[in-house]
């Protein structure tokens, strides 16, 4: 297969996205999830040549195939956190990097804006479908590894974005100069240790003060830019049409319910969101969207008031709350309680 990428990007036959695609890939309304599979490592590369990436990296395009294939190899097929949900992740970076000139306008260097796209790709890599507390509950290798530092996965998801670019042929960095090559690694491991939800609750009072009186020279400012963009990537399922975030719902209770299934084999007592007899999911999406998902776009729409790509995300949350709170609404006055609420 990667001859067969190579071909098609080897002479310069990268197409245009919204040419190759469809004409709302370039845009916010773009739905990634609707790329066909096999295509999606085309549309990565297309991403990386649309960035500008290939050439102020002087990325090899055999390299870049490899690469991409890796990554993708790299992912094991849970309902959600599986390489469609990686690729939207990353395609969100894609129309933040290209939409906001996140780079050109000095909010990230060259280098941040490589590392938030590749952290994207890689920073859910080999997740099992379990979180981090069930690494430490069912005291899994993950846990015997990582447990005594926290954000477990993580730093699994880390260590194998790594190994790929240790892999023979596969390191998409190996043209960059020394300093650029460390702080990249160093960036990358940054962005994907903060899509641990417990750091972003951690640092949200920063980025409330960051987003008031943004400084383009203060590093700790990218970092913390950084971090909150990456959430924006990890959560933009949450910024399209109705059907596709409620697809979206869907695919992550599945995953959920299958951990409080293992939970409960093994005897530990399972949340609530993860137990399929207890679980109201239009109450767990109210409450998850409410408090954890639109406070990222507000904070994105404040960053970036001129933004259409950013308010149109804003609004599109705003809509999915709405959804919910009336799909919520609807159940408890039809059934009088939540007992038995399947999707
Ligand atoms: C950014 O990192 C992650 C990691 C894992 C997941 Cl699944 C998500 C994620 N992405 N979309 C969703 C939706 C639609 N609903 C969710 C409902 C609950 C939770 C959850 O983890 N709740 C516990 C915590 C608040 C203490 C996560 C949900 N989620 C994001
Ligand atoms: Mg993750
Ligand atoms: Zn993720």
């Amino acid at each position: 297969e990667v001859h067969q990428l190579v071909t098609l990007i080897g002479n310069d036959l990268v197409p245009k996205p919204h040419e190759r695609f469809h004409p709302s890939f370039e845009t916010f309304r773009g739905v990634p999830r609707g790329i066909p599979d096999r295509d999606t490592p085309l549309a990565v590369v297309t991403m990386f040549e649309d960035l500008g990436f290939i050439h102020r990296w002087r990325i090899s395009r055999t390299t870049l195939a490899r690469f991409t294939l890796m990554v993708r190899k790299g992912y094991r097929d849970p309902p959600y956190h599986n390489w469609t949900h990686a690729f939207a992740v990353a395609h969100y970076s894609y129309l933040l990097i290209k939409n906001l000139h996140l780079d050109r306008e000095g909010y990230l260097t060259d280098n941040e804006a490589l590392s938030l796209f590749v952290a994207c790709l890689c920073h859910d890599l080999d997740h099992r479908g379990t979180t981090n507390t069930f690494q430490v509950n069912s005291k899994s290798i993950l846990a015997s590894l990582y447990s005594s530092e926290g954000s477990v996965m993580e730093r699994h998801h880390i260590a194998q974005a790594m190994a790929i670019l240790n892999t023979e042929g596969c390191n998409i960095f190996e043209n960059l100069e020394c300093h650029e090559y460390s702080k990249i690694l160093e960036n990358i491991g940054h962005i994907i240790l903060a899509t641990d939800l417990s750091h972003h609750f951690k640092i949200l009072p920063s980025l409330g003060r960051m987003v008031k009186s943004f400084n383009k020279k203060d590093p700790a400012h990218h970092s913390l830019l950084m971090c909150l963009l990456v959430t924006s990537c990890d959560l933009s399922d949450q910024t399209k049409d109705w059907r596709a975030t409620k697809q979206v719902a869907e695919l992550i209770y599945k995953e959920f319910f299958s951990q409080g299934d293992l939970e409960k084999a093994m005897g530990i007592n399972p949340d609530k969101m993860m137990d399929r007899e207890k679980a109201f999911i239009p109450e767990l999406q109210v409450q998850f969207i409410e408090g954890v998902v639109r406070p990222v776009f507000v904070l994105l729409a404040e960053l970036f008031p001129g933004s259409e790509g950013t308010q149109q995300s804003l609004q599109a949350v705003t809509d999915i709350l709405l959804f919910w709170q009336k799909f919520r609404e609807i159940y408890l006055t039809k059934y009088g309680t939540h007992h038995g609420c399947s999707l």
